[in-house]
């Protein structure tokens, strides 16, 4: 059967969608859908409207070549977004993001802010004109006239230097500062003309990196986690509220235990739910709970504190009683609604998908989501709250079919734990005629395979024969709690050995060929790929990409090292790290690493590189030949984002495995210049 998975133009090229927003009266669904741009070397995100009634197809609303991207709806139905389209009244200028809106009764949509740091992003309130950005200001900038004198200047001197004094410098690909994040209130956003920004949190000094603004239903307030540095290099994130009118910030949580964060303030905007997470060390694993904040100054209420899950709050229900959130659960993420007076849980959702982007219809009955599963991308779906049944609206496109089967299975952990397992199995495949396999490993390692990526498809590898195991081990959620404490700290232990009785049952199966196995991982599944290779001689190859190698050199050399030194002494990182098993290595393996990724530094990967052609059992020959390879990004980061780049991954991983897996040559792609 051929597919887009076949093919890897065509899989490049698959529409996908992320993002859902309800505007206030429930009648309009917007999505946003990226597909590739006319030279295939990027993706390009425009804005699509879904019916909530399922009756008409989906329609696009935006179309420019700079695409579009963070709608949010206004009281009035007017839609705002951010681009970097050009401004229809300025022949010249740069690109820079800017906040635009579509009218609700038609036409054209206008330009409504632009600004020399750009716009991040845009949070609206449910009943007020009252709009919020977030956007880049120098640290030093009294105001945006002198921000926009002193970028002018910087950029005109061509120096790109930062003078740093706190902890961090880095975020995942992008350095750190003299930029810094910071919000600015935005009024009469539904009128024409000037529109004045008012900078909210004017000392913000990088408190509000990674975080989005909450605002209550009439906008006189937002809430927002901010940042606040410690001694020796830490943070934490506690919560804070502005008062719109007045700018004044007050904390509201703070403590040394736990990060706070807000989620959405209840209709009568009396409480906010709020996500708690517990502090790590190295006894401690780590913990999320939810708690209702009054906002008129009374003490924070735990919320459903016995259940054994982890709840990513989304949407009230309109009349208060209830709380809709999302959480990993046995390899899904479903809808579920906490009853706000007795703290009960009903689970929503009963499909094995995963759920996010959750709102609500004014009359309490129906919810809006995204859902995806490794079935089917990511699509919009209504969802009866009462029946839980779960309907498909008509999306921007069709789910592609995907060539082959999905099957859950379970095997046993040392202990005597049930792990489970998504199991990817190509057309074909039975006890006639077995097929090779790989074990693929999910990163975080807080995490869970319960979800479609782009980035790690299993489909690519199954239309090329292969079955595809997606473990949940030790540090997976979904499972409960005590699944995270089993793996803390200990990764070589627990994680591996569960991966390794996953496998156990893999080959035990008739339609599997135990002797054609390899493993893969990225990022923390990097970490276990390179941990197995120097652990066990059972797999024919292993990938490992963006992978963690020497553990007393990643740690603090990370974007977050105060993250991972809370969890691992230096004796867990000794006993923990696979490169000091190096030469315990003979299995053929593929490095891969983007020079950007500073979440994962290259310097993981070029030490990685060094060593196995040095110090291995497999180690270059005195002609420089090697089983092993490295594929080098020096332009992407700790994902594969450009097109082109991703089907090089997915060309390169191929033939690698067909050759040191199935013991039969590919041609690698042409582009390597090879
Ligand atoms: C603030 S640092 C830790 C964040 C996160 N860990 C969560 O458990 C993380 O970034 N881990 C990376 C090393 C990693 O494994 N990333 C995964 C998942 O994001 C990946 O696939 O890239």
């Amino acid at each position: 059967m051929t597919t887009p998975f076949s093919s890897l133009d065509d899989f490049v090229a698959l529409p996908r969608l992320s993002g859902l927003v309800l505007n206030r009266e429930g009648t309009r669904l917007v999505t946003s859908v990226a597909t590739l741009d006319p030279r295939k070397t990027a993706y390009r995100t425009a804005l699509w409207e879904v019916d909530p009634t399922g009756e008409q197809p989906a329609r696009r609303l935006t179309r420019s070549a700079a695409g579009e991207s963070g709608a949010a709806f206004l009281p009035n139905g007017d839609l705002l977004f951010t681009s970097t389209r050009p401004d229809p009244d300025e022949s010249e200028g740069e690109k820079r993001s800017a906040l635009w809106r579509l009218p609700a009764a038609g036409g054209e949509a206008s330009l409504l802010l632009t600004r020399e740091g750009g716009v991040g992003g845009v949070a609206t309130a449910e009943a007020a004109d009252v709009v919020v950005v977030t956007g880049d200001s120098l640290a030093g900038s009294a105001n945006e006239e002198d921000d926009a004198e002193r970028r002018k200047a910087r950029k005109e001197s061509g120096v790109a230097a930062i003078l740093h004094t706190g902890y961090p410098v880095r975020y995942w690909d992008a350095d750190l500062g003299p930029g810094e994040p910071r919000y600015f209130a935005l009024k009469d956003a539904a009128a024409d003309g000037d529109h004045p920004l008012e900078d909210l949190v004017p000392s913000a000094r990088g408190g509000l990196r990674d975080a989005h603004p909450v605002l209550d239903p009439e906008g006189s307030a937002l809430f927002t986690a901010f940042t606040v540095p410690e001694e020796r290099g830490s943070q934490r994130t506690v919560l804070v509220r502005v008062d719109l009118a007045t700018r004044e910030l007050a904390v509201l949580l703070d403590d040394r235990e736990n990060d706070y964060s807000p989620g959405p303030v209840s209709p009568d905007g009396r409480f906010l739910a709020v996500v708690r997470n517990r502090r790590t060390s190295a006894d401690l694993a780590p913990r999320t709970s939810l708690l209702l904040l009054p906002l008129d100054g009374g003490a924070p209420v735990p919320l459903a504190e016995d259940w054994d899950r982890w709840p990513a709050p989304a949407a009230w229900l309109p009349d208060g009683s209830g709380l809709v959130v999302t959480a990993d659960d046995d390899g899904g993420a479903p809808v579920f609604v906490i009853d706000t007076a007795t703290g009960s849980v009903r689970r929503v959702t009963q499909d094995a998908a995963a759920y996010s982007d959750v709102s609500v219809s004014p009359d309490g009955a129906t919810a809006y989501a995204v859902r995806s599963s490794y079935l089917f991308p990511a699509e919009v779906v209504r969802i009866d709250l009462a029946s839980g049944t779960t309907v498909r609206l008509p999306n921007p496109a069709e789910r592609p079919e995907v060539p082959g089967t999905l099957e859950r299975v379970e095997s046993v952990g040392e202990d005597g734990q049930p792990v489970r397992s998504w199991l990817v199995l190509p057309e074909g495949a039975s006890a006639a005629s077995p097929v090779p396999a790989l074990l693929w490993i999910h990163g975080g390692p807080i995490g869970s395979w319960n979800a479609w990526t782009w980035r790690w498809s299993p489909w690519l590898l199954a239309a090329r024969g292969y079955a595809v195991l997606l473990p949940d081990p030790a540090l997976s959620t979904g499972y409960g709690q005590h699944m995270v404490d089993r793996g803390w700290g200990a990764w070589g232990q627990a994680p591996y050995t569960d991966l390794m009785a996953a496998t156990d049952t893999l080959v035990a199966r008739e339609d599997i060929d135990g002797a054609r196995v390899a493993a893969m991982g990225g990022s923390f599944g990097g970490y276990m790929a390179n941990w197995i290779a120097g652990h066990t001689d059972r797999f024919a190859a292993i990938v490992t990409h963006a992978s963690l190698w020497a553990l007393d050199q990643f740690a603090p050399t990370t974007d977050a090292a105060y993250y991972w030194q809370r969890e691992m002494t230096p004796e867990a990182m000794r006993e923990n790290s696979p490169h000091l098993h190096v030469g315990e290595i003979r299995t053929p393996m593929l490095v891969i690493h983007g020079d950007k990724d500073y979440r994962v530094p290259i310097g993981e990967g070029l030490r990685l590189w060094y060593e196995l052609l040095s110090a291995s059992k497999l180690p270059a020959d005195d002609d420089g030949s090697t089983p092993h390879r490295f594929l080098y990004f020096p332009d992407e980061n700790h994902w594969i984002l450009k097109p082109q780049h991703a089907r090089i991954w997915y060309g390169v991983v191929e033939a690698f495995l067909a050759s040191n897996v199935l013991g039969e040559e590919r041609e690698l792609p042409p582009e390597l210049g090879l």
